[in-house]
């Protein structure tokens, strides 16, 4: 195995502004990369060219150091040693579980026995050894993800393509599915690359999350960075539910701020050699405190361990709080925050 090189990857359809452009990104053997970003900015185009259903307009793709696609080479998907996994499953109903994921060993001619053990495997791998006789429609929703799952091991694939594998579930097969996840990542060694509009699921099940926007990349790094320093609006509006003040910041002011410079920006009390700026509060980060700036209380709901708070500052900004306290909309609120990112 070796590394998925995209290389100022582009992707035009007709003439509209380009789905993907100059993407240039490395995914280490083994990861399990998030491709994260608001719908229609790019991520199944990009999935789409790894699989090789897709030709680069421009850039090129390689593994390690084989060519795998640009603009004038195109290796066919079942040359690439790679599985797709989609959001449908894409079983056979016809077949069942063991037939489902011993499938791609039959077009590939592997001997009988040989892949009866590789799909008892497989399954073992999923846990759904009992379950190998059944067919697809007596399966639940994240049993079939797994006989999906199971398929692509059986191949032993160099690089896994999830394609918003569990858009289709509800929450709670979806916490379950992640852990599936996590564990298939762990136990095949597999490079993965899931792509995802969900913050959170990015963050949970990634060894690195790359954030895209209108067809670009904006920043890829492991989730605690990106959660910790966001580069941009983008970026700082889609991870963590902070809230985004304007402010102006010292030119030299720090990236990561603390309260004392940031109750002199919102006093408004600095002057000189200012300049605008973007600072990202977590609700976490506001403390609820008679001694800090007022604010009043613009929506309070009981969430079960907390409220979750809105609270607006005298010069019209809102924040986002937490208060295990319980507080009323329309309550005055005296506010601290312990810390901000400048974006
Ligand atoms: N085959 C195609 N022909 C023309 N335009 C396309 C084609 N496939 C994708 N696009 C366009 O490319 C852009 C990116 O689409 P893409 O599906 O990659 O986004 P996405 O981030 O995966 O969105 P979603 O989360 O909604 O699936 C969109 O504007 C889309 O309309």
């Amino acid at each position: 195995m070796a590394p998925l090189i995209l290389n100022s990857l582009e992707k035009r359809f007709g003439s509209g502004a380009p789905a993907v452009r100059d993407l240039s990104l490395t995914v280490q053997e083994g990861r399990f990369l998030a491709l994260l970003g608001p719908s229609g900015c790019g991520k199944t185009t990009v999935l789409r060219m790894i699989a090789g259903f897709e030709q680069p307009s421009d850039g090129s793709i390689l593994l390690g150091e084989r060519l795998l696609a640009d603009a004038a080479t195109m290796l066919p998907p079942e040359r690439r040693n790679m599985a797709m996994v989609f959001q449908s499953y894409a079983l056979w109903p016809h077949m069942t579980v063991a037939e489902n994921v011993g499938y791609p060993l039959k077009v590939r001619k592997v001997a009988k026995e040989k892949a009866r053990q590789k799909v008892r495997e497989a399954l073992s791998a999923v846990r759904l050894d009992a379950y190998a006789d059944r067919r697809p429609a007596a399966l639940s929703g994240g049993q079939r993800q797994r006989v999906a799952l199971a398929r692509c091991l059986v191949t032993e694939p160099d690089v896994v393509l999830l394609d918003e594998p569990l858009a289709n579930l509800d929450r709670h097969l979806r916490q379950e599915m992640e852990e599936t996840f996590r564990e298939f990542h762990a136990r095949s060694g597999a490079t993965m690359i899931y792509v995802t509009h969900d913050q959170s699921e990015a963050m949970a099940l990634a060894t690195d999350v790359a954030v895209m926007s209108e067809g670009r990349l904006l920043q890829m790094a492991p989730p605690e960075e990106i959660y910790a320093r966001p580069e941009g609006l983008v970026i700082g509006g889609l991870v963590g539910q902070g809230s985004i003040l304007s402010l102006a910041l010292p030119r030299t002011s720090s990236r990561s701020l603390d309260w004392p410079s940031l109750r002199v920006a919102l006093d408004g009390s600095v002057a000189e050699g200012t300049e605008p700026a973007h600072v990202l509060v977590r609700p976490q980060d506001v403390l609820l405190d008679d001694a800090g700036l007022t604010g009043r209380v613009t929506s309070s709901f009981f969430e079960g361990e907390r409220y979750a708070l809105r609270i607006q500052l005298a010069d019209g900004q809102s924040l986002r709080a937490f208060s295990r306290q319980p507080v009323r909309q329309g309550d005055a609120v005296g506010v601290v925050l312990q810390a901000g990112w400048r974006l």
